[in-house]
């Protein structure tokens, strides 16, 4: 039996967030999460998909001849094979990235791989699913992400940022407005009204695409 993994997608397209917002990017999008983010805007993944091995996966992934590969779901951690494909995947020689909900553990991702941690606020309604101790193995290829849905939501982004040091832990921390919960340009006027050391990230696949699966 080959390792398998359950897949809703894999596309190409531009990546949306993160630093390397705006570069074409291969997403291979994991099915299945444990969390139920209020706002999550993938919910089509929670379920279905196809189970498929990782050469199969690997090679799709070769045929768009990438430089950029993300990694993201659903929750790519809740299955244990997203471990070897992200390894299989920097062997190959991409930049490869991991959205992960921050709630499972870090530690066995290949450190080539930038993790995109995503620390869930209060207006998530997952707060409490955290896993702090991820903070500490945090290096500068990472990036830590708050997505901000009120007023509240910063402020408790801000306290976080301060007690942990975040943006000299990881390379870039993201403040993204929560899509239909947050207007972006009250978000800039903050972080600018603050001056915090943090980048505004705006999902651009949404301004591109609006909100359509596979872009
Ligand atoms: C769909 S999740 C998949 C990866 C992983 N489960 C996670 O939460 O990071 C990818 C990213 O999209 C963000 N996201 C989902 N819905 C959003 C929305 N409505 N507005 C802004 N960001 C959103 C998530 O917070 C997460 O950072
Ligand atoms: N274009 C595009 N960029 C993205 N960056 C992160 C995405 C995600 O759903 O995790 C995403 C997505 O769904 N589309
Ligand atoms: S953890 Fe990610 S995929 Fe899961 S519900 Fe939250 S935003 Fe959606
Ligand atoms: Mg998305």
């Amino acid at each position: 039996m080959q390792d398998t993994l359950r897949i809703t997608e894999v596309f190409y397209s531009l990546q949306g967030e993160t630093r390397t917002a705006g570069l074409p990017t291969v997403f291979v999008r994991l099915t299945g999460c444990p969390l139920r983010c209020q706002y999550c805007d993938s919910a089509y993944a929670f379920s279905g998909g196809t189970v498929r091995t990782l050469d199969d996966i690997v090679e799709q992934v070769a045929g768009y001849r990438p430089r950029y590969v993300c990694v993201t779901g659903g929750e790519p951690l809740a299955q244990p094979n997203a471990i070897p494909l992200l390894e299989r995947l920097c062997d190959a020689g991409y930049e490869v990235s991991l959205e992960t909900s921050g709630a499972l553990d870090v530690s066995a991702v290949d450190p080539r791989v930038s993790r995109v941690v995503d620390l869930k606020t209060p207006g998530s309604k997952e707060a409490h699913r955290n896993r702090y101790e991820n903070i500490e193995l945090l290096t500068r290829n990472d990036q830590v992400k708050f997505v901000i849905c009120s007023r509240e939501d910063y402020d408790w982004a801000v306290s976080k940022l301060i007690q942990y040091g975040l943006d000299r832990r990881a390379g870039e921390v993201l403040f993204s407005p929560s899509h239909h919960d947050l207007n972006a340009r009250d978000l800039a006027d903050w972080v600018v009204a603050d001056n915090l050391p943090v980048r505004l990230q705006l999902q651009l696949h949404k301004y591109l695409w609006n909100d359509e699966p596979g872009r």
